[in-house]
């Protein structure tokens, strides 16, 4: 496999934050190296217990109750394949992240299916990131809404003033590198909307830290 140092094709990496404590890079790895590691997910079995087909690695995560208990052995599955690590190493020794993570999910996205808004679970640390692979895809953030409330003493009545959402809404590039921490992943929701059309089959990894080593 070609690293991310020999793009073949010598597109230069396009950085973007577009919310504070979120990396949006692009052409992040060249498209051979992107053909490469959808063969390798495409050899692996995936779980269908979603709507949408997932594969686990490090430690099986369950979406409905968001929670991972690190201890149980129910919840262990099998280590990160060489080539998650050896992209993982790639993106260390480029200075984009500083450990192999314990944790990645591969998503399928196949025609019209998408992900409803969620901030990632607090079981997992400060850093979750994601590589997008053979198709692209909208995500939209939006600012988790704050209540702010007014008392008034005098009248003993109280307002409570929802703010409007904040949303930032971008297209993801298959070959892009998005990198969330602080505010970006702890005080926005993503999503990615069902789309209208058809579309080609979208794979992303995503990379997690447990809590307690991060
Ligand atoms: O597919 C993606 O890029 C996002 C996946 C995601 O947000 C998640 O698994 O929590
Ligand atoms: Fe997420």
């Amino acid at each position: 496999m070609d690293t991310i140092f020999k793009n073949n094709e010598k597109e230069e990496p396009n950085k973007k934050e577009l919310i504070d404590g979120l990396q949006i890079v692009e052409n992040i790895i060249s498209k051979e190296r992107e053909k490469e590691l959808v063969q390798e997910i495409l050899k692996h079995e995936w779980d269908t217990r979603l709507s949408r087909r997932t594969q686990h690695y490090g430690y099986i995560y369950n979406y409905k109750s968001r929670n991972l208990n690190v201890d149980s052995n129910e919840n262990k599955a099998e280590p990160l394949p060489d080539w998650a690590i050896s992209l993982c190493q790639d993106l260390i020794d480029i200075g984009y992240i500083n450990e192999i993570p314990q944790q990645m999910i591969i998503n399928e996205y196949k025609g019209q299916q998408g992900i409803s808004a969620h901030v990632d679970s607090k079981v997992f640390g400060e850093t979750i990131f994601s590589v997008s692979l053979n198709a692209p895809c909208n995500m939209i953030f939006k600012k988790k809404s704050t209540t702010t409330s007014r008392s008034k003493t005098s009248t003993a009545t109280t307002t409570s003033k929802q703010e409007p959402p904040q949303v930032v809404s971008f297209q993801v590039k298959p070959r892009t590198l998005l990198i969330m921490r602080g505010e970006s992943r702890n005080d926005w929701t993503h999503e990615i909307p069902k789309l209208k059309i058809t579309s080609d089959t979208r794979y992303s990894c995503t990379f997690r830290y447990l809590k307690l080593q991060q």
